[in-house]
């Protein structure tokens, strides 16, 4: 009998991005956070968080001990030099910061981040020893085109570094006109998006891509995680508004309780 391979068991991360949110006092939520998963002992997946780069050294330091790790929303491509305004991995790394988002779609919005640049900033985030997050997502106007497959599997192939593996890099769902809307696919649409992502994976990284996480990212609730989190190929969310609050943030990591 022909031996089947089984997909491997991929653990869970549930990611807060507080986007442009977030003051010194927000520390509270953090501790907060830590205090309900040091008390539910049966939380099966990784817990991060991603505040405003100005807060990563106090939400480490909030964070120390519990099982809360800390990530950049963005980073430069380059380790240093005359790029005003801006933050290199490396400096993320040394704030405390052990993942970063890249690619998310406000930044290919507002900041004219094409794929090229999404993968310079994976790239970026490997060099210092982070885990990339690299978004992809459909606009609006693409899926009414039903684009929306050829547009991410494009995304995929142009923002992922070459030597992108499991360990270094996670995959973000994120429909641009789910975020902030409330509005989300059908759980069959997710499926069939994150089937495609896994697809793409596997054939571009072999067993790497198998074991890769994709998280889904857009109005994911406490009241939708269960569903969201329960589709095949789902290793997790990607949070915004919801990951602000403590209590509704354990509410989502609560779908892997
Ligand atoms: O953009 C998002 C996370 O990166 C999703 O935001 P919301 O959860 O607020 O829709």
């Amino acid at each position: 009998m022909a031996a089947t391979k089984k997909a491997p068991r991929v653990k869970a991360l549930v990611a807060g991005n507080w986007k442009m949110n977030g003051l010194k006092a927000s520390k509270k939520e953090v501790s907060g956070l830590a205090r309900l998963l040091a008390k539910s002992k049966r939380v099966r997946c990784d817990v991060l968080v991603c505040p405003p780069a100005t807060l990563i050294p106090l939400l480490k330091e909030e964070a120390r001990g519990s099982k809360v790790a800390v990530g950049a929303q963005d980073c430069h491509a380059k380790v240093s030099g005359a790029h005003t305004g801006d933050i290199s991995a490396e400096m993320l790394k040394d704030a405390g910061a052990s993942y970063v988002i890249v690619g998310h779609s406000e930044r290919r919005a507002d900041h004219g981040e094409t794929d090229a640049v999404v993968r310079a900033k994976a790239e970026a985030a490997h060099r210092a020893g982070l885990v990339a997050i690299v978004c992809v997502g459909e606009t609006e106007a693409q899926r009414d085109a039903r684009e929306t497959l050829k547009v991410i599997r494009g995304q995929l192939k142009g923002s992922l570094p070459a030597d992108a593996t499991a360990k270094t890099t996670i995959v973000a769902y994120e429909p641009v006109w789910a975020i902030g809307t409330g509005r989300t696919p059908t759980a069959q649409d997710v499926a069939k998006v994150h089937a495609a992502i896994r697809g793409a994976l596997v054939k571009r990284f072999g067993d790497e891509g198998a074991a890769m996480r994709i998280l889904y990212g857009g109005s994911v609730k406490p009241s939708n995680a269960v569903e969201l989190m329960g589709v095949e190929n789902v290793n997790g969310a990607l949070v915004g508004g919801a990951s602000l609050k403590a209590e509704d943030f354990f509410g989502i990591i609560s779908a892997y309780i």
